[in-house]
């Protein structure tokens, strides 16, 4: 199946150790959701944690909302015990961090048979590795980690990103190039909403499928700007019959709004009419 096929507008981190937090997400419409077992949890909590989320997957009660579990690296004490944990419980992904090489996924791949794997996108050597780890027949998806890029990049934050836009762009070329779902990196000021907006609207413009989220606050804010707008719908929806109009007439292009239409727009205009349809069917469980 497609990977890119359902919404990822909103992933919500929760820490694995919040047991609140764990039941609290059951209620919130976001699409995915990341149950962290790596730096949400405290190193003296991290046992604790695993149990727990082992426990809350297996009971459920998360309905249509995606499910990934991010395990602690296998070059840690945790990564081993935490996958063991949480085989079998349900999860429908598993994210490594701070994945380099394509030998890691193997790792984790044998580790795990049968869960689709993601990798988060956040050492310099992983940026670059993007094109060969995006290949990998196992994996499903990207999650950026701006806050680890940030830190080992030894850049500032501003509000244009500036200093993360290459390895942004350039793990979303890879994510395309082997159809993969890439979703953005957190907002750290939770309270912030005109600030998650206007990231929101970058992540958006750059082509990422959604938004990682840190605070239930920031839920609305992303799945409003990694959805189609009712613009977007009405314009796909225009653009189709009017380049069936065309072929009926034997013709290549229409023109919509001034503009010309061809084969390739209407490729995005169903695109565009797919996930409309996705997030509705999502919405109604
Ligand atoms: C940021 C927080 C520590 C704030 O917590 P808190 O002060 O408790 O928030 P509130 O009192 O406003 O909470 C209100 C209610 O919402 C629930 N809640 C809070 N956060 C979550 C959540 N993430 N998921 C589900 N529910 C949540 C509270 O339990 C309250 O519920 P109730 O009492 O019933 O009203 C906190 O939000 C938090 O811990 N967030 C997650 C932080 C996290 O996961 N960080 C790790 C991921 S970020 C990262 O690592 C990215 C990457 O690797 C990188 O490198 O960039
Ligand atoms: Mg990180």
């Amino acid at each position: 199946m497609d990977p890119r096929a359902r919404p990822f507008r909103s992933v919500l981190y929760i820490p694995g150790s919040k047991d609140r937090a764990l039941e609290k997400a059951r209620g919130l419409p976001v699409d995915a959701i990341i149950f962290d077992l790596e730096d949400a949890v405290a190193v003296e909590e991290k046992p604790a944690a695993r149990t727990l989320l082992a426990e809350t997957l297996t009971a459920g009660g998360y309905g249509g909302r995606f499910k990934i579990v991010r395990v602690n690296g296998f070059d840690t004490p945790w990564g081993r015990d935490d996958v063991a944990a949480i085989a079998g419980a349900g999860a429908d992904a598993v994210l490594l961090p701070k994945v380099e090489t394509t030998a890691q996924l193997d790792d984790l791949a044998a580790a795990i048979p049968d869960v689709p794997l993601w990798a988060m996108m956040e050492t310099p050597k992983g940026i670059l590795n993007a094109a060969a780890l995006a290949a990998h027949p196992r994996l499903e998806g990207f999650v950026m980690g701006t806050n680890d890029l940030a830190k080992e990049l030894g850049c500032r934050f501003r509000p244009d990103r500036l200093a993360l836009m290459g390895s942004l762009t350039h793990c979303l070329l890879a994510a395309r190039a082997h159809g993969i779902v890439a979703v953005d990196g957190v907002y750290n000021a939770f309270k912030d909403e005109a600030g998650l907006q206007a990231e929101c609207d970058q992540g958006r413009d750059l082509g990422f499928d959604g938004k990682t989220l840190i605070h239930p606050a920031q839920v609305a804010i992303a799945n409003a700007a990694f959805a189609p707008t009712e613009s977007e719908i009405d314009l796909a929806r225009r653009q189709i019959a009017a380049f069936e109009e065309a072929e009926r007439a034997g013709q290549g292009v229409a023109v919509v709004d001034g503009r010309i239409v061809e084969n390739l727009h209407i490729v995005t205009a169903r695109e565009t009419l797919a996930k409309a349809a996705a997030i509705a069917e999502l919405e109604a469980v």
